[in-house]
């Protein structure tokens, strides 16, 4: 028999989960009108494109809408943000919503055609402050902007990978906030082999296994620092 897909979440269920969610990360009532906007959207093209996983609709607020609106709390000053591999619009939508208030402005960097179109779509319905990039993220450095205060990542490439992503865009300010899951630990480890960071992580207000990598600084470790270090330790 032929497989058919299921209608999308119960409202009901959606109207509890966004309740919970605003208690979570509180916003203004613009924001909310606009994030409202995009979620209409994003329930529109879910239905022909795979922008979240099917299995997290009904919690698409605290799952999704929270976990990006939680990154605000950490960089409070930050006006213009860089978000790789942006998706469904997580964490970088959802951001522009929020800095509609303020007059930031969020670069959103995505390789897939379908799912740029759909960030512009998003951009336009809400009205909320950025630009879409349709690009891969190590490719097209000079389209972005010259100055980052808060670059973000969510379920792109692994913490190595990532910063080698965000380190061309770091001056003395920019913070780079990055959402990761329970191998954290593990990422970080292989991370530290190939770059010197300083990392705080803060466990995400979501719940669940999420943490969020806090990072001022990525630097390429020197490697020959590590070959004098390692012949310094065998004439010990
Ligand atoms: C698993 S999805 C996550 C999307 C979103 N950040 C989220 O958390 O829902 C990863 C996205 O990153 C994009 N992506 C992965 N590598 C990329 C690259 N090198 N340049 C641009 N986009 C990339 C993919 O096309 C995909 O849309």
């Amino acid at each position: 028999m032929a497989q058919r897909s299921q209608p999308s979440a119960p409202a009901p269920q959606l109207d509890s989960d966004k309740a919970a969610a605003l208690r979570l990360t509180p916003v203004s009532h613009e924001t909310e009108a606009r994030l409202d906007r995009y979620v209409a959207l994003l329930l529109q093209w879910q239905a022909k494109t795979n922008l979240i996983s099917p299995t997290t609709l009904p919690h698409l607020w605290t799952r999704h809408i929270s976990d990006s609106l939680q990154l605000l709390r950490l960089a409070p000053d930050a006006r213009i943000w860089l978000d790789f591999g942006s998706g469904g619009g997580f964490p970088g939508v959802v951001l522009a919503c929020a800095m509609g208030d303020v007059g930031g402005h969020v670069h959103l960097v995505e390789r897939n055609a379908k799912k740029a179109a759909f960030l512009r779509e998003a951009l336009r319905v809400t009205q909320a402050p950025g630009s879409v990039h349709l690009a891969d993220i190590g490719d097209s450095v000079d389209s972005f902007p010259k100055r980052v205060d808060c670059i973000t990542a969510r379920a792109v490439a692994s913490l190595d990978i990532i910063l080698g992503f965000a380190a061309p865009h770091m001056n003395g300010s920019t913070k780079a906030l990055f959402l990761k899951g329970q191998d954290v630990d593990a990422e970080l480890t292989e991370a530290t082999k190939c770059w010197n960071i300083s990392p705080r992580l803060h466990a995400s207000l979501t719940g669940g296994q999420g943490w969020i990598v806090e990072l001022d600084k990525i630097e390429r470790r020197d490697p020959s620092a590590d070959t004098m270090m390692a012949h310094a330790n065998d004439r010990n």
